[in-house]
């Protein structure tokens, strides 16, 4: 199960597998280890509470012939007595196995999720960014649960019902066998009936299990997106959203019932049938004197008890036929392989300098269609600091992946000290290489045990000492209760540079030779991120230190600078080298001086002044290696043109920041005597789309000033 060499398949690019319930069952047995004795005396307890019950039936059949039809009191006592004493044992080794079978089931039920729950966390990050949260969430809890009705109750309840209804049978047929094989002739009737409904319960079922996903994940969805779906008016499109999904859980669920109903009417009339024949063929055997009353009615009985299990043992091939739509779910998730597994045999090299060598790496995303890396090399000498900078897209965060090992290079290789990656055991390269993510994780815990996860068992001092360091201290100080203040994921409690500190102060914790930081002040104000630059330079010293960043206020600091661009280094040096040079790191190092960000679409205005001979109007071409999209409006002014794809080209009537050269004041509303007008021809054919299809936005109302 959850085999784990190499490889790594998706789980969306694989159709959920339609497997048989034996396969299903053969899956999830291993799990059933230590369980197996106690599922033993489980079903012995149910074989010996069948025994009760068939001798309960006799003595019933007895004391209606004797103490009954021929009234005397005398015949009831032995057999009464009898019958209670039966009872009492019936119903403790009744109650026994029941409490042993809960016990034994819901030990199942936990073991299977650690297991699936162990597995999931071992995925490498892809899986998450491609699945739906809510949906792995349903396939943990309400799947893992209906693998239990299959393996440990399914079987537990199969051998149960099997046992009963060959006693029973075997009691009918040691009662009246001419009676008995008449009834039976009529079983067959039952399996049938079972067949019948069982292809299309198993339909039904598993469209309920993926709707019930889709309902997790539209929830969970919705929930973290709470600020955008206010902000943006978007109550009734999420409301929408989740009646969509659950309209699909709602028609699954009243089929499953409509079927499941049908199914027991089916078996009802059939019931009935075998009981009006039994009728039929004892008044015969009465009337012809081969037969009393009372044994009649102990043979009616023992049917009485033999059809719930004959009934239960094809109800419970529904059941399980339902639970292996839940187990499809599981399996799906199980057949997808960790990108990267633990060595055989890791060699302990004791804790590197902190040497990082990453050689000619290249790498693409499994099922990604471009390749992230083309052929990257650099070295980074313990103790230094190398920047990694470039647009959006070039492969940054990707380094950062590789270099804590969540994928292995495709070819090339990365190396500790001389040792390549996949050489150490997993945790230990994780505790020797400590990441600052691009945004700060925050365990649903108190502040200490936050900072205290950086390395568990730290003492109370090294904690305070850490967070002190990572001026950290202070605020936690004034938290309502201090270090046991309990913090959890998108909790408002701390801000955005609270979080970064509380981070770094576990990372300072971690003490690790090599630290990888992914863009460590973005998303904090320039005030946080001044804050947040102080801590971070003490983290950072004496640590090889890899950071990935667009905010280059830390350059000049760095032993090295990194352009990169598409999966390539296309520039390194340090800061003034690179500046003097004037190539892509210096219009970086503009652009973001100039307060711009390389998100086009958002800084390209969508209207061109009607005067185009105006001061403030430029079009902004945005071409790969930033050269000026001939053809897309007026030309730019030199040192004002973006490099973007021409299909972003508009003309504008704002002189925004960039277009005014030496950081001359944005004009954030159009000058007097300007009135907005879509540039011909800037969306491809249609002058008012967006290259979406869809309208400029200010195309929907009147634009204030026009
Ligand atoms: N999980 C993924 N699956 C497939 N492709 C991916 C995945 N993550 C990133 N990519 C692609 O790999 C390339 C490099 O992405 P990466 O995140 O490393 O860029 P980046 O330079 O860090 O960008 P940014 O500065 O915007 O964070 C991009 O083309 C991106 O679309």
């Amino acid at each position: 199960m959850g085999d784990e060499d190499g490889g790594s398949a998706e789980l969306e690019h694989e159709e959920t597998p339609n497997i048989s319930a034996r396969t299903a069952f053969r899956r999830f047995w291993p799990l059933t280890r230590g369980l197996r004795r106690p599922l033993l005396v489980v079903w012995l307890c149910t074989v010996l509470a069948a025994l009760a019950e068939t001798e309960a039936v006799l003595l019933f059949g007895d004391l209606t012939d004797h103490a009954l039809r021929e009234g005397s009191l005398d015949a009831f006592w032995s057999p009464a007595v009898k019958w209670l004493g039966i009872a009492v044992v019936g119903a403790v080794v009744a109650y026994a196995g029941n409490s042993l079978a809960a016990w034994a089931t819901e030990r199942f039920v936990m073991r299977l999720r650690e297991h699936v729950f162990d597995h999931v966390q071992r995925l490498p990050p892809h899986f998450f960014q491609r699945h739906r949260h809510g949906d792995l969430l349903s396939r943990l809890t309400s799947d893992v649960e209906a693998i239990e009705t299959m393996v440990v109750s399914g079987l537990v309840g199969a051998a149960s019902a099997a046992f009963s209804a060959l006693f029973y049978a075997a009691a009918a047929f040691w009662l009246r066998w001419d009676l008995a094989a008449a009834t039976f002739v009529l079983a067959p009737l039952f399996w049938l009936a079972a067949r019948r409904f069982s292809g299309s319960i198993k339909d039904v079922s598993r469209a309920g299990r993926v709707a019930d996903g889709a309902i997790t994940s539209v929830v969970e969805e919705s929930l973290g997106n709470i600020v955008l779906t206010q902000a943006y008016g978007r109550r009734d499109a999420e409301r929408r959203r989740l009646g969509e999904e659950a309209n699909a859980w709602f028609r699954a669920s009243v089929r499953a019932t409509r079927l499941n109903e049908a199914y027991e009417q089916l078996v009802q009339v059939i019931e009935t049938v075998c009981v009006l024949a039994v009728i039929g063929i004892g008044a015969w055997e009465i009337s012809t004197g081969r037969m009393t009353l009372g044994q009649l009615l102990a043979f009616s009985a023992f049917l009485g008890y033999l059809y719930p299990p004959v009934r239960g043992l094809a109800q419970l091939g529904l059941t399980v036929t339902a639970a292996t739509a839940g187990a499809e779910r599981l399996i799906e998730i199980l057949d997808v392989k960790p990108s990267v597994t633990d060595p055989r045999g890791a060699t302990e090299t004791g804790r590197p300098d902190g040497t990082v060598e990453v050689r000619d790496v290249v790498f693409g995303y499994p099922d990604a269609d471009d390749t992230a890396l083309r052929g990257l090399s650099f070295t980074v000498a313990p103790g230094e600091l190398v920047i990694v900078t470039g647009p959006s897209g070039a492969g940054k965060s990707t380094v950062s992946k590789l270099l804590l090992r969540f994928y292995d290079p495709d070819a090339g290789e990365i190396l500790l000290d001389g040792v390549p990656l996949r050489d150490f055991p997993l945790a230990r390269l994780r505790e020797y290489v400590t990441l600052l993510p691009q945004e700060t994780l925050v365990l649903h815990d108190t502040v200490r045990a936050n900072i205290a996860c950086g390395r568990p068992g730290a003492s109370e001092r090294a904690i305070v000492e850490a967070a002190r360091a990572a001026d950290a201290h202070d605020f936690i100080e004034r938290l309502p209760d201090g270090y046991d203040t309990e913090v959890d994921p998108g909790s408002a409690r701390l801000s955005g540079g609270q979080l970064q500190r509380l981070a770094v102060a576990r990372a300072i914790l971690r003490d690790a030779p090599v630290l990888v930081l992914d863009e460590p002040t973005t998303g904090l104000d320039a005030m946080a991120a001044r804050r947040v630059v102080k801590p971070l330079r003490r983290l950072m010293s004496g640590r090889t230190t890899i950071m990935i960043t667009h905010d280059l206020n830390l350059a000049p600091d760095a032993d090295r600078i990194l352009v990169v661009d598409r999966g390539r280094i296309v520039e390194t040096g340090r800061h003034e080298e690179l500046l003097a040079r004037g190539g892509a790191y210096a219009r970086l190092h503009r652009s973001q001086n100039n307060a711009v960000t390389d998100t086009a679409e958002l800084r390209l205005p969508l209207f061109a002044p009607e005067q185009t001979a105006q001061p403030y109007a430029y079009a902004y071409a945005y071409a790969p290696g930033h050269g000026h999209a001939p053809g897309h409006g007026p030309a730019p002014a030199p040192g004002h043109g973006y490099g973007y794809a021409p299909e972003y080209a508009y003309a504008t009537e704002y002189g925004y920041a960039a277009g005014q050269g030496g950081g001359g004041a944005p004009e954030p509303y159009p000058a007097a005597g300007f009135r907005a007008v879509p540039v011909p021809g800037a969306y491809g054919t249609d002058p008012a789309a967006l290259p979406d299809g869809h309208p400029p936005f200010r195309d929907e109302g009147p634009w204030p000033g026009s």
